[in-house]
């Protein structure tokens, strides 16, 4: 077992922590860790390069030997999906109508991030009414496939941008940015670079929608793909670092319960 003491951890954090450990977690080999920055650093101690591109080019190989299909970007569990859309497109619905406290939306553009095969942008964000829709993604084949299958004739996606949503430089405005299924792939304070960036990249209505898995006690760091699932006060933590505000949230229905809750999340700035 790897435990600092607070001390130490305090030492090597660049994010102060909340006390009572809200990013506690594991490694998935039995390996307890206080906080998520002392896990990075030893998985990645003694290489040369920075650990952040360490970490990110290993998952990048991680994804570059997926195959091209929903059933690939899903974890081979395809039949989730429509119900997966069903929920985004419930969870959606006060931002598109407005509410008291809010205009609706304008649904001009929306980016889908860590878009894959552009499984969100078809089945989602293109049928709900968004007219254009743009994509980033850090796996080029991904995006060849987007554009030669699922969009083949479909000028609506006008932008097909590769490169990791931590080296992205945002070169418009957008209505809505969705963020499905990659945020456990950014070192946390890429996480939050990210969603500031985001929120300068908004339309003045515009929101910030996050949809992933949440740890229920403490974060996992899955060790094939590089990633981690955060727990939902650990990803609040770091909404709240970032200035964001959230607006809403919710648990995704109908999963199978042996899989990770989903929750979605809609921020704005504070
Ligand atoms: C689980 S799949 C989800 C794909 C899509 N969001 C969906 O729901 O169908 C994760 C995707 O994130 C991409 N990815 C991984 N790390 C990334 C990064 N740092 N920046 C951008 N995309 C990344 C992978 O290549 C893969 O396409």
């Amino acid at each position: 077992m790897t435990i600092k003491n607070e001390e130490q951890q305090q030492q090597t954090n660049k994010l102060k922590y909340p006390k009572n450990l809200l990013s506690s977690g594991l490694d998935g080999e039995g390996n307890t860790y206080i906080n998520i920055e002392d896990l990075w650093k030893k998985e990645l101690e003694g290489k040369d390069n920075k650990m952040e591109d360490k970490w990110y080019k290993s998952a990048d190989e991680y994804w570059k030997g997926v195959e091209a299909t929903v059933d690939g970007m899903l974890g081979g569990l395809a039949q989730v999906s429509p119900i997966d859309v069903v929920a985004s497109k419930v969870f959606i619905q006060d931002f598109i109508k407005g509410t008291d406290s809010r205009p609706p939306i304008n649904l001009n553009l929306a980016l889908d991030c860590g878009a894959g095969i552009g499984r969100v942008a078809k089945e989602f964000l293109l049928p709900i009414g968004f007219k254009n829709v743009d994509l980033v993604e850090q796996n080029k084949l991904f995006l060849d496939k987007a554009k030669s299958d699922n969009f083949k004739d479909d000028n609506r996606v006008e932008n097909y941008y590769a490169v990791g949503l931590q080296d992205f430089t945002f070169e418009k405005k957008y209505d809505c940015i969705w963020i499905q299924w990659v945020i456990g792939h950014l070192h946390d304070l890429d996480f939050i670079e990210f969603l500031k960036k985001c929120m300068d990249s908004l339309t003045p209505n515009g929101i910030i929608c996050i949809k992933d898995n949440c740890a229920k006690k403490r974060f996992i760091m899955d060790k094939e793909d590089n990633s981690v699932s955060r727990t939902e006060d650990h990803l609040k933590y770091l909404f709240d670092q970032a200035g964001c505000k959230l607006l809403k949230s919710m648990v995704q229905p109908n999963f199978p319960k042996e899989l990770f809750p989903v929750l979605m999340f809609a921020l704005e700035r504070k």
